[in-house]
C-alpha cells in the first residue's frame, strides 16, 4: 500500500494539461459534433451552456426524468452547486461526457434518442486509410514464429491505444510513437499460465478495438485463456470510446475485409456465439470512480479472470488513481486493490504515471518534451495485487 496519497489531479489550474482538455478541446469536440449532425437550434444551445458551464459555472444536476438520475445524483452529491474547477479532472470529464449525452437527446424521447454522437467519428476511423493498411498487414501474422506473434499482437494492442478521437482533437496531439516507457510483451505474457478467463476492458473502437479482437483471438488461440470477457462502455463515452455497438460494426468490418482480418473476425463472431467469448457493459465503466471504488458485484466477477486486461489511458487513471503520483510508485502498490491479477497496455495521454524507474523518469524530463501527454510514448505494466509486480 502506498502512503499519503498524492493530490489528484483537477481541471482549475489554467494551463494544466485538464484544464485545456476543458478550455480547448472539448469546444473543438463541440464543433465537431455540430458538423457532424444536424441538430437543432435546442440541441446546440444546449451544447453551447454545457461548455459554458463546464468552464466557468457551477455543477447542475441532471435532469429528473434521467433514467440514471439516482446514480448520479449520488456521484454528484459533494459537487452540485460548487464550481466545475474545483473537480477532480477524472469525476470532471466523464460528467462532461453524461452531460453530453443528455445535451443532445440521448435519453430523452424523440428523434435523437440513442443516436451515437461520436458513431460518424468512429466510423470515420474505422474505414480510414490508417486503419485499412493495419488491417492488411494482419495477413503476415500466420507466418510468424510463435514468439513473434506473441509480441506482435501485444504490441498492436499497446498502439492501438494511440487512435483515440477525444485525443486527436487537441492540435498537434499526434506524437510520434518514440517507444515504451517500461514494460514489454514479456512482461505481458508472465502473468499468463494455466488456461483461464480472461477478461479485457476495452478502451477505443475501430483500429484499437481491431487489434484487441487479435490479442483476445490470440489468447484463445494459445490456450492462454479458455473464455475471454470483453467489458466494453453501456453508452458512448470519451468519443471513441467502445459500445456494444460498436463491437458488431468492427466484427462486420473485418468479415467483411477478408484475408487475416476476416478470419479473426469470423473466429471472433463464432466465439460470441458459442460462449468463449461474452461481451458485459457494466454501467461502472461509464462512472467518474475509480476502479478501487468498484461495485460488489463487478469486483466479484473480475475476481473470477485469470487475467485482467486493462487498456487504455482512462482505465490506467481509474486504475492507478488520477493522481499527481510521483513517476517511481510502484504500480503493485496502487494497483493492490485490484481483484485479479492485471496488466495495462497504455499509451501516455494524461499526466499520471507510476512505475518507472528514476533513471528512466529523469531522463524523460530531461528532454523537455511532454511525454506524458502527446501520445509519444506508452507503457506495458503488470502486476499480482497482493504479491510482487512483475514489470521490471
Ligand atoms: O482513449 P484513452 O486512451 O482512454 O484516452 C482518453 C484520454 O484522452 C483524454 O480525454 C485527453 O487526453 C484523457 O483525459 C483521457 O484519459
Amino acid at each position: 500500500m502506498v502512503g499519503p496519497e498524492a493530490p489528484l489531479i483537477t481541471i482549475g489550474v489554467p494551463g494544466s494539461f485538464a484544464w485545456k482538455v476543458f478550455h480547448e478541446r472539448h469546444p473543438a469536440m463541440i464543433e465537431q459534433l455540430c458538423a457532424a449532425f444536424p441538430y437543432g437550434a435546442d440541441v446546440r444551445g444546449r451544447l453551447a451552456d454545457l461548455l459554458r458551464e463546464t468552464t466557468g459555472g457551477v455543477v447542475e444536476p441532471l435532469g429528473d426524468d434521467a433514467p440514471d438520475h439516482g446514480v448520479w445524483a449520488a456521484w454528484a452529491a459533494d459537487r452540485l452547486g460548487g464550481p466545475w474547477s474545483d473537480c477532480s479532472f477524472l469525476w470532471a470529464e466523464s460528467y462532461f461526457f453524461r452531460r453530453l449525452l443528455a445535451a443532445v437527446g440521448y435519453f430523452e424521447p424523440g428523434p435523437w434518442r440513442g443516436i451515437d454522437p461520436f458513431a460518424p467519428m468512429k466510423e470515420a476511423e474505422l474505414r480510414s486509410t490508417g486503419t485499412a493498411e493495419v488491417l492488411a498487414a494482419l495477413d503476415a501474422l500466420p507466418r510468424l514464429s510463435e514468439a513473434d506473434r506473441d509480441d506482435t499482437v501485444v504490441r498492436a494492442a499497446v498502439w492501438g491505444n494511440q487512435a483515440d478521437l477525444a485525443f486527436r482533437m487537441s492540435a498537434g496531439a499526434e506524437g510520434a510513437a518514440a517507444g515504451l516507457v517500461t514494460g514489454d510483451s514479456q512482461v505481458f505474457w508472465s502473468l499468463f499460465g494455466e488456461p483461464g478467463p480472461v477478461h479485457l476492458v476495452a478502451d477505443n473502437s475501430a483500429g484499437e478495438l481491431a487489434a484487441d479482437l487479435v490479442l483476445i483471438d490470440h489468447l484463445l488461440a494459445t490456450g492462454r485463456a479458455d473464455r475471454v470477457v470483453l467489458h466494453v462502455k453501456p453508452t458512448p463515452y470519451y468519443v471513441s470510446d467502445a459500445t456494444l455497438a460498436d463491437v458488431v460494426g468492427v466484427l462486420r468490418h473485418l468479415v467483411g475485409l477478408g484475408g487475416e482480418a476476416g478470419a479473426v473476425g469470423q473466429r471472433t463472431w463464432d466465439g460470441l456465439r458459442d460462449g468463449r467469448i461474452e461481451v458485459r457493459a457494466h454501467p461502472f465503466f461509464c462512472a467518474p470512480l475509480e476502479y478501487r471504488a468498484m461495485p460488489t458485484d463487478l469486483r466479484a466477477e473480475l475476481a473470477s479472470a485469470s487475467v485482467t486486461i486493462m487498456k487504455g489511458d482512462l482505465n490506467y487513471r481509474r486504475l492507478v488513481g488520477d493522481r499527481y503520483w510521483p513517476a517511481t510508485t510502484p504500480f503493485a502498490d496502487v494497483v493492490d486493490h485490484f481483484p485479479s491479477p492485471v496488466v495495462a497496455l497504455r499509451v501516455l495521454k494524461s499526466e499520471v504515471v507510476v512505475g518507472l524507474d528514476e533513471a528512466t523518469a529523469a531522463a524523460l524530463d530531461a528532454t523537455g518534451d511532454s511525454w506524458r501527454t502527446s501520445g509519444s510514448h506508452a507503457l506495458v505494466q503488470a502486476a499480482v495485487p497482493g504479491g510482487a509486480a512483475v514489470t521490471r
